[in-house]
């Protein structure tokens, strides 16, 4: 079924706080923005569309309005011609190249812009904010391309391809294909918008498309951090390792409270009691027993950065903005992604560091030198047929890979800056690509955590058949028998791509309830 066919709770827009959550349902087509009936909130937009009407007949130059955009600025448009520049702001930005936006990106875009100008500060019209309110309510889906935003003039390439759809030009993705955006317009019964002064410079100015991919990239991290650590719980006990390394009082002498709720969730899962004194084996390597100082860094930065993203989700942030209350026109720099950049840079390498800790977990639980006592490879293969089978060596291999790939991505984006648009744009965010590096970065630990699914499910299976009663507790229990169902014992080699492919599939659709406490 269609977002436009499936039935979807209404997100109220109005200019108050959107979280995080609220694009992430939008995205996946459960929930459709609806621009609030409130006399007052029509009113505080159309008194931001009137000024900019007024300012262009009594004053005659506003800067975007009756001039040239950016360096341009002093180039000053006859007025006969005013009319034409919002839609010439598009045509001219048509230069996106690269991957189109996926469908729930877009429809994050989509939403991240209207969330902006609904503020009431961009002077722009409600028409305008109802159009895109339809693009969302008929799944019409401008192709975005992701690639030629520096990030620092807002996401003005690829939001020109917003405001060509609004307008019936370009492509958009409609009823399953790809479709001219006036063709679907017309079906859906819309007209083309005619942008008014001012329109085209707040679609473009802002920030949307990299706060968009941040919201997803946020709630894609927050999960796999939580899975991370279930992971880490099932290898713990499938390498006899130390549950003790995550006590209480342990932790409490270290007080990040990210970290330590890491550790509280491990021992929760792990069932584990006080430790003796002196064990026999004292201290496990440290992708196990630092696995709380791994993944509580990500854990600890997750509601900093949620900030950081929401902040900007929530802001106007364009130029020049429009402050009608006041009858000010107020020139800056606010389709600076700057927060969104260190976010996302920050983000990517939280997340890979959660991929590299995993990888190491399976270096430790596939090699007979250090796992305790478990077969080679982890292969379940008995007897004479024991020397036919390798288990998960080419699962290891590949996870090496997909995570020498992650780490490889975390370069900071944010440190590219280049000077451009003749020197105008001479400081830049580059916070779009930081959330595509995100995302990727995301992409490639999933699939390192679907690695390491198959490998603590046969690990803790071949633990059970030596030793029978380790213990977890009710959750994770639950997990494993769930992981069981998924992917049969490998016994015999089989290829497990198809099965890999289904968890990464899980791990985007949280299949698991995690830690939801
Ligand atoms: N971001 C610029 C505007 C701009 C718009 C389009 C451009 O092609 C270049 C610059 C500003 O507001 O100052």
């Amino acid at each position: 079924m269609s977002a436009a066919t499936t039935p979807r709770r209404h997100l109220p827009v109005d200019g108050s706080a959107l979280s995080i959550e609220d694009v992430a349902e939008v995205a996946r087509g459960l929930a459709c923005p609806r621009l609030s009936d409130d006399p007052a909130f029509a009113a505080r937009i159309n008194r931001g569309a009137e000024f900019v009407d007024r300012l262009i007949a009594e004053d005659g130059a506003v800067y975007g309005v009756s001039t040239g955009y950016g360096d341009s600025c002093t180039v000053v448009i006859p007025p006969a011609l005013v009319a034409e520049l919002p839609h010439r702001l598009y045509t001219y930005h048509g230069v996106g190249l690269g991957r189109f936006l996926d469908p729930g990106e877009t429809r994050a875009v989509l939403l991240a812009r209207l969330a902006s100008l609904s503020q009431g500060m961009s002077g722009v019209s409600l028409g305008l904010l109802r159009q895109l309110q339809a693009l969302l309510e008929h799944d019409i889906l401008p192709l975005i391309p992701a690639e030629g935003s520096v990030g620092a003039s807002g996401d003005l390439t690829p939001l020109s391809y917003v405001a060509a759809v609004l307008c019936g030009e370009r492509e958009a993705w409609h009823q399953g294909r790809v479709r001219p955006a006036a063709e679907a317009l017309a079906d859906c019964g819309l007209r083309p918008l005619v942008l008014r002064p001012k329109e085209g410079l707040a679609l473009m100015n802002g920030t949307a498309v990299m706060t968009a991919l941040a919201c997803l990239a946020w709630q894609r991290a927050d999960y796999l951090g939580r899975l991370a650590t279930r992971i880490t719980a099932f290898n713990v006990l499938a390498s006899d390792g130390n549950a003790h390394h995550f006590d209480q009082a342990l932790f409490a002498v270290k007080p990040h409270p990210g970290q330590q709720r890491v550790a509280a969730r491990l021992r929760g899962d792990l069932a584990s009691d006080r430790p003796p004194r002196n064990e026999l084996r004292l201290q496990d390597r440290y992708s196990l027993r630092c696995a709380p100082h791994v993944i509580g860094v990500l854990e600890d930065a997750l509601p900093f950065l949620r900030g950081l993203v929401e902040n900007e989700l929530n802001s106007a942030n364009d130029n020049p903005i429009i402050d009608a209350g006041q009858e000010m026109v107020l020139h800056g720099g606010h389709f600076y992604g700057g927060h969104v950049a260190f976010a996302m840079d920050s983000l990517k390498n939280a997340v890979a560091n959660l991929a590299d800790l995993l990888d190491r977990q399976m270096a430790l639980l596939v090699d007979a030198r250090y796992n305790h006592g478990l077969p080679a490879n982890l292969s379940g293969a008995r007897g004479e047929r024991a020397a036919l089978n390798h288990g998960l060596k080419a699962l290891q291999i590949s996870a090496s890979a997909w995570t020498a790939e992650a780490l490889k991505l975390t370069m900071p984006a944010s440190v590219f800056s280049r000077s451009t648009e003749c020197h105008n744009q001479d400081k830049v965010s580059m916070g779009t690509i930081a959330a595509r590096d995100c995302l990727r970065v995301l992409e490639l630990s999933e699939q390192v955590a679907a690695a390491l699914l198959v490998t603590a499910r046969q690990g803790v299976a071949l633990r059970r058949s030596l030793e029978g009663t380790a213990r977890l507790s009710a959750a994770p229990e639950a997990m494993l028998a769930d992981l069981s169902a998924r992917i049969p014992l490998i016994e015999e080699d089989r290829a497990l791509d198809g099965e890999l492919r289904q968890l990464v599939q899980a791990i985007r659709d949280r299949a698991w309830s995690l830690y939801e406490d």
